[in-house]
C-alpha cells in the first residue's frame, strides 16, 4: 500500500485544485443519491478542508474534501451558507472499465490537468487505506481517525463498496467490517456515533458496537465523518424480508413481534444510557407547534397536502388538549427514523437495529433531543404500512395484523402497549406520514401514492 502523506491541509494548491474540479462536481453532486439540495443549482464551492492521503504523482491519488456547496436557498427559506459534504476524490492516469461508474470526469487545468478524478470508495485500494488508517489511529491534517482499543482490526481485509441507494455512503471490508462515511456533515457530536457507543457501554447487544471513528477539526469545530463496526454477515434487512413474505401472501407477525421486542429492549437500554426528562405541558405544547410548523413547511413543498391539512392538524391539537388537561410523558434518546429497512436480521434470526443518524434533514440539535418512545414505534408502524401499500396488490389486513404483533412484542418488554396511548400514537404516526410526503416528493416522486394513502387515513382519523 501506498504511504499515506505526511500530510495535510494543502493551503497553496487547494484552490487549483477546487477550480480544477469545479465544473465537473457541479454537474456529478446534483447526481448523487446523498446529495440533499436537488432540484436547486450549484453556483459555487467553497472548500472547509482538503487533506491529501494519497500524493497522486504515482498510479494513485486520494483526496479528503470537505466541501461547502453553494446553492441559492429554498423558495421562503432564511439564506443559508451551503451544506458541507464529505467526498474522497482518487486520481488516475485512466479509469479501469471496471471503475467506469465511480468517474467524475477528466481534468483539464491546475495540478491534475490530464488525469482522471472518480468516487475514491468505489476504488478498493483507496477505501482499505482508510481501514489501514482507522487500524492504526492515523492522524493526516485535522483528520483524526480513532478505535475501540478493545475490538482487534486485521489487515488483509478486501474493500467492497455497497451499491444499495443510501442517504450516506458505505464499505464493506471482508465479510468483517461495514464503514459508513457521512455524506452532509454538520459540527457537533453525531447520534449515529455517540447512541451505539452509548449502547455498547450498557451492554445492550441489539446494536452492532463502533470500533473505529473518523473526526475531522476544522478550527474549533470537531465533526463525526465515518463510523466503523461489525458487520452482520449474511443479514437480511427487515424491508425486503418483509416484502418477500407478502409477494408469498406469508404471514409476517412473529417478525414484527420480536421486532417490537427489540426495539423496546433498544429503548429500555438507552432510557439507562442517556438522560430521560418529563414532558409536561409547555414542552408536549412546543413538540406540537414543531409538528405543525412542519406540517405547514410539507403543505407548501407538497401541495397535494392542502386538502387533508385541517384533518392532519386535529391530530396534533387533541395531543396538545391532553396535555392542557395535565398529562404528562417521558421522552428519552430514541433512533428517531426507525424503519423496516433499519432492522437487520442475522442468520441466526436476531434482529439488530442500526442508523440512529436520525432524519438527517432535521438540525442536529433537534435530533439528539429527548422524544417519547413512540416515535420510533410510530415509524415501524408506518413501515409496516408502508410494505403493504408498496405491494404488488396492496394488503392492509397483512399491515394491520404486523402492527398489532409488533406493539405486542413491545409491550412483552417495556409492559406498556403503545396502543393505550392513541392520541399520542396518531400524532407521531400522522408526523412521520407528513415527512415522508416530503421525503418521496423530494427524492422517489414514485412513491409518493405510498404515504399518501395514510395521509388520507390519518385526516380522517383511521390510522389504519
Ligand atoms: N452492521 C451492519 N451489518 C450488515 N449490514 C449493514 C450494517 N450496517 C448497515 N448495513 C447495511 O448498509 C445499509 C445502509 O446503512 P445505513 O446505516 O442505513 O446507512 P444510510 O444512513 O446511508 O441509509 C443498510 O440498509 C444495511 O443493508
Ligand atoms: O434509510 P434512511 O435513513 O436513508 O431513511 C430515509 O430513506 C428511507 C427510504 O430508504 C425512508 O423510509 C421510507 O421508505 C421505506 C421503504 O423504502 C419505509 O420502510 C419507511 O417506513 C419509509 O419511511 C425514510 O423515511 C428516510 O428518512
Amino acid at each position: 500500500m501506498t504511504p499515506m502523506a505526511e500530510t495535510v491541509t494543502l493551503s497553496d494548491t487547494t484552490s487549483s485544485l477546487l477550480t480544477s474540479l469545479d465544473p465537473l462536481l457541479r454537474t456529478w453532486l446534483p447526481r448523487q443519491r446523498w446529495f440533499a439540495g436537488k432540484g436547486r443549482p450549484v453556483t459555487g464551492f467553497t472548500a472547509v478542508a482538503v487533506t491529501e492521503l494519497l500524493r497522486p504523482d504515482g498510479r494513485l491519488g486520494l483526496y479528503h474534501l470537505l466541501l461547502r456547496v453553494h446553492q441559492p436557498s429554498a423558495p421562503g427559506a432564511p439564506p443559508h451558507p451551503g451544506d458541507c459534504y464529505q467526498l474522497l476524490i482518487g486520481v488516475r492516469e485512466a479509469l479501469p472499465p471496471r471503475l467506469a461508474p465511480a468517474l467524475i470526469g477528466h481534468v483539464e487545468e491546475g495540478p491534475l490537468a490530464g488525469r482522471t478524478v472518480y468516487e475514491a470508495l468505489y476504488d478498493a485500494r483507496p477505501a482499505e487505506v482508510l481501514l489501514e488508517a482507522l487500524r492504526t489511529q492515523a492522524r493526516v491534517g485535522g483528520l483524526r481517525f480513532e478505535r475501540d482499543p478493545q475490538q482487534e482490526i486485521r489487515t488483509g481485509l478486501v474493500a467492497r463498496m455497497m451499491t444499495a441507494e443510501q442517504s450516506n455512503s458505505s464499505v464493506v471490508y471482508g465479510d468483517t467490517f461495514i464503514l459508513k462515511l457521512l455524506r452532509r456533515v454538520v459540527p457537533g457530536v453525531n447520534p449515529d456515533l455517540e447512541i451505539p457507543l452509548a449502547l455498547a457501554r450498557a451492554g445492550c447487544p441489539r446494536v452492532p458496537a463502533p470500533t473505529a471513528w473518523l473526526h475531522a477539526d476544522v478550527d474549533t469545530d470537531a465533526y463525526v465523518l465515518a463510523v466503523l463496526q461489525p458487520y452482520v454477515s449474511g443479514a437480511a434487512d427487515g424491508w425486503d424480508l418483509a416484502l418477500r413474505e407478502l409477494a408469498k401472501g406469508e404471514d409476517f407477525t412473529a417478525e414484527a413481534r420480536a421486532l417490537g421486542r427489540a426495539t423496546a429492549e433498544v429503548h429500555t437500554a438507552l432510557a439507562r444510557a442517556l438522560p430521560t426528562v418529563t414532558l409536561g405541558h409547555t414542552q408536549l405544547q412546543s413538540l406540537v407547534d414543531g409538528m405543525k410548523e412542519r406540517l405547514t413547511e410539507a403543505v407548501q413543498a407538497v401541495p397535494a397536502l392542502r386538502p387533508y391539512e385541517r384533518g392532519l392538524c386535529s391530530a396534533y391539537e387533541a395531543l396538545a388538549d391532553l396535555a392542557a388537561e395535565g398529562r404528562t410523558w417521558t421522552a428519552q434518546r430514541v433512533h428517531g427514523d426507525l424503519h423496516l429497512g433499519q432492522c437487520l436480521r442475522s442468520p441466526a434470526g436476531e434482529w439488530s437495529l442500526i442508523d440512529f443518524e436520525g432524519e438527517p434533514a432535521r438540525p442536529l440539535a433537534e435530533r439528539r433531543m429527548p422524544q417519547p418512545p413512540v416515535r420510533d414505534i410510530a415509524g415501524m408502524l408506518r413501515s409496516f404500512d408502508y410494505a403493504a401499500h408498496s405491494a404488488n396488490v396492496p394488503d392492509p389486513d397483512w399491515a394491520h395484523a404486523c402492527r398489532a404483533a409488533y406493539c405486542s412484542g413491545y409491550a412483552e418488554v417495556t409492559g406498556l402497549d403503545p396502543r393505550t396511548d392513541p392520541v399520542l400514537l396518531r400524532a407521531y404516526e400522522t408526523d412521520k406520514a407528513v415527512y415522508e410526503v416530503v421525503y418521496e416528493a423530494r427524492h422517489r416522486p414514485d412513491w409518493l401514492p405510498v404515504p399518501l394513502s395514510a395521509i388520507r387515513r390519518l385526516a380522517a382519523s383511521d390510522p389504519t
